[in-house]
């Protein structure tokens, strides 16, 4: 069927949601702990709503950071150095889109400098700006990938993701320990094996 006359292509476009207020906020969390079974009005809970919308803040810190300019500062005078850089076991957290429960694991990254190096913390920041929203891991995996591709024009990036969902562990199935490993490889990395191998030979290389 052609695009445009889809049913959802003639649907008006959504409206822009509206932020809900600090205080909506507080008081959704104080329906989910009544939903859970105790009294939001009791003296250890009264506080409790405010941290959690807080605590919401850092959590999803990153719907409010553009990959952009985290990455807009290359430095173009690394010797010419033009090989391989790694940068591995980078921690992160984030939560699953599904159940709103936290994964957590490490993130590694390599490119091949195409114009420039970047600042070895801003791989993190980037792992940080994509992984502090609702997400699934492929889906991390391949926009830490497509920012990175973007913002340096390297030749190659390759991304790595091991982590730990809470919601498989703790809830549901309860398999714990499980590992999940998501995988994005872009120029030279998607065109070589070789060259794919030699990331993870450097990954595993401990
Ligand atoms: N592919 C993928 N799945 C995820 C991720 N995080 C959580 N999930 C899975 O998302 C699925 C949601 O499945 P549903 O059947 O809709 O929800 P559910 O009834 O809570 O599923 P169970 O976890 O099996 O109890 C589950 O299998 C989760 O394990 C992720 O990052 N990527
Ligand atoms: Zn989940």
């Amino acid at each position: 069927m052609d695009a445009k006359t889809t049913p959802d292509a003639k649907r008006a476009a959504p409206e822009p949601l509206r932020r809900p207020s600090r205080e909506e906020a507080e008081a959704a969390v104080r329906t989910l702990i009544a939903w859970a079974g105790d009294d939001p009005a009791r003296e250890g809970l009264i506080e409790t709503p405010a941290r959690v919308t807080k605590a919401f803040g850092e959590f999803f810190k990153g719907y409010e950071e553009d990959p952009a300019e985290v990455l807009d500062r290359v430095f173009d005078e690394a010797g010419g150095y033009d090989d391989i850089v790694l940068v591995r076991d980078i921690p992160f957290f984030s939560h699953c889109e599904h159940h709103m429960v936290p994964f957590i694991g490490k993130a590694h990254i390599a490119y091949y400098p195409g114009q420039g190096v970047v600042g070895l913390s801003k791989l993190a920041r980037v792992v940080d700006l994509f992984a502090r929203r609702l997400q699934m891991q492929e889906r991390l995996t391949q926009q830490i990938a497509d920012a990175i591709e973007d913002g340096l024009a390297p030749r190659g990036v390759a991304v790595l993701l091991e982590a730990e969902h809470h919601c498989v562990s703790m809830r549901g199935v309860q398999k714990s320990g499980v590992s999940t490993i998501t995988t994005s490889f872009t120029g030279v990395f998607k065109q070589d094996v070789a060259e794919q191998n030699r990331f993870l030979t450097l990954v595993r290389g401990r």
